[in-house]
């Protein structure tokens, strides 16, 4: 044998035992799931096909193995284990940039999501004062006024008119008239009221930002630095593009801000900046995170509150009864959590979840997973229809929309029975913001229109699923027609 050959023998061994005593356990037990596809483990279906795969990994059991390129992560899919798994949630910590590689590292890795221990501590601490329950709270009637003009403006926006061909009844489609607007007022939360330059030029960066999702996703050379420039130079320039726009607009935005001696709340973290308590790749990865991120999140709800609302005539009658009912005082209506409309809001997350597997986390213990023993510092993942839906507490009619059966539910018999905002101290940190811009819109949505849904039950789910960004958003369009 040549020395070259000698050389790479060496090398496979070496990576086989740096490989074993890396990932321990989980390489060395054999746990069911499904086998390593090309070029990315099992992320793609994962991602693009969710809730198939939830349903077709059923066949692996109740605790199985998926991948992320080389990393292998435990799905766990009973209220026990999620029981077990958030034993010590405010301790778990989120892998090396999720476990997805060097892109999606250069886009998000120094987010705030991102972080663990005291470094995830003081960012949280420069960003949670804007998103606290009393400052969503404070900003309520920006909310609940921003929502009735964006209402009254829908018009603008329609594909298609009713019988009588005027503004009185038009069609829309749902995905892409609701995206905007949770979008901009998450941004005026950050950045104070803005010029529309700057948010058409916010919106011409997210969508160049929202591009370059695919290279996450998709792995293979995209999950190493060397391989991306090696392979793919157009891949890079676009990272390296946004990256210098997104940069000169937060400069520019500070200076404006500044000039007009106004303080919104990017003037803090860029203090904070400045004073060197963060740095610039951590504020500015964690403003795509709240903004960007977030946004395929937040209307993901949106489209499918209003769509599941629109589709079932006994749940939006009760709604538009409790909304006639507090319109003498929607702002504080909106903040309550004993309504009927917040009802709908959890009842349309438990069926329709933004993401069939949860982000994931690690737990520093070793966990037992009913039998299967898994080492500290493996991702986890929730699969959270098996929670949400599936789950024998749900009842026989778990896949139906019926807000009503939260009615009679206490909150300790929902903790690990359902899934929408995470769980320990990595919970969602705009929980509240997100709420209320959410339920702002639909209060204001269904008291001036008439909605329903125009064209029904196309997809063999009953919905139509728009799939062009990364969480599976309602489709189709609806009719709306003056009250
Ligand atoms: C209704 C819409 C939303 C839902 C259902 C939601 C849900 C979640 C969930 C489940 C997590 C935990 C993810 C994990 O396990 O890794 C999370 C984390 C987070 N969310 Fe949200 N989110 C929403 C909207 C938002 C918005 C609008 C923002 C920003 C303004 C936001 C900011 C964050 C941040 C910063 C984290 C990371 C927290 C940490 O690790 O400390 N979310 N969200």
């Amino acid at each position: 044998m040549s020395v070259l050959s000698w050389v790479a023998i060496g090398l496979i061994v070496a990576c086989l035992y740096w490989s074993i005593l890396h990932w321990g356990i989980a390489i060395l037990e054999r746990i069911a799931g499904p086998k390593w596809r090309i070029p990315n483990g099992s992320i793609i279906e994962r991602f693009t096909n969710g809730r198939a795969s939830s349903e077709n990994w059923q066949q692996y059991g109740s605790v199985y193995r998926l991948w992320s390129g080389p990393h292998p992560e435990i799905v766990i899919t009973t209220p026990k284990d999620f029981k077990n798994f958030s034993s010590d949630a405010n301790d778990h910590g989120k892998p090396h940039n999720m476990n997805f590689g060097w892109y999606l590292g250069q886009v998000l890795g120094q987010c705030l999501g991102f972080h663990n221990g005291q470094s995830w501590v003081r960012m949280r601490k420069v960003f949670d004062p804007t998103f606290t329950h009393s400052a969503a709270v404070a900003r309520i009637e920006t909310v609940e006024n921003a929502a009735r003009i964006y209402v009254e403006r829908l018009p603008r926006l329609a594909t298609g008119f009713g019988e009588k061909g005027d503004a009185d009844s038009f069609e829309l489609s749902v995905a892409e008239a609701f995206a905007k607007f949770p979008y901009f007022l998450t941004a005026c939360t950050i950045y104070g009221a803005m010029t529309e330059a700057e948010e058409n030029n916010l919106w011409r960066m997210t969508n160049k930002r929202i591009a370059l999702v695919p290279y996450f996703v998709i792995g293979g050379p995209y999950r190493f630095g060397l391989a991306t420039r090696l392979f793919d130079h157009t891949a890079i320039r676009r990272l390296r593009e946004f990256e210098s726009e997104w940069t000169e607009f937060h400069h520019r935005i500070v200076q404006e801000r500044r000039k007009q001696g106004e303080r919104p709340p990017i003037i803090a973290y860029w203090e904070h900046y400045e004073s060197g308590n963060i740095n610039l790749p951590e504020l500015l990865q964690t403003l795509d995170e709240l903004l960007i991120l977030n946004l395929d999140v937040i209307a993901h709800v949106i489209t499918w509150f209003i769509t599941l609302v629109a589709d079932h005539d006994t749940v939006k009658e009760e709604l538009c009864e409790e909304i006639a009912a507090n319109q003498h005082d929607l702002s504080q209506y909106i903040t309550k959590s004993d309504t009927h409309l917040h009802r709908c809001f959890t009842e349309s997350m438990r069926i329709q979840p933004f993401t069939i597997f949860t982000p994931g986390e690690y737990s520093n213990q070793v966990k037992n997973f009913d039998g299967v023993l898994v080492k500290p510092g493996t991702q986890i993942l929730l699969d959270v229809l098996a929670i949400n839906v599936r789950n024998p507490f749900w009842g026989p009619d778990s896949e139906a929309f019926k807000p009503s059966r939260f009615k009679s539910l206490k909150s300790s018999e929902l903790r690990y029975n359902v899934h929408s905002f995470g769980i320990g101290s990595r919970k969602c940190m705009g929980q509240y913001v997100a709420s209320h811009i959410v339920k702002a819109l639909v209060v204001n949505l269904f008291s001036k229109y008439d909605v329903v849904l125009a064209n029904k039950h196309e997809e063999a789910h009953g919905y139509n699923v728009d799939k062009s960004g990364w969480t599976p958003k309602a489709g189709g369009s609806l009719l709306l027609t003056k009250k």
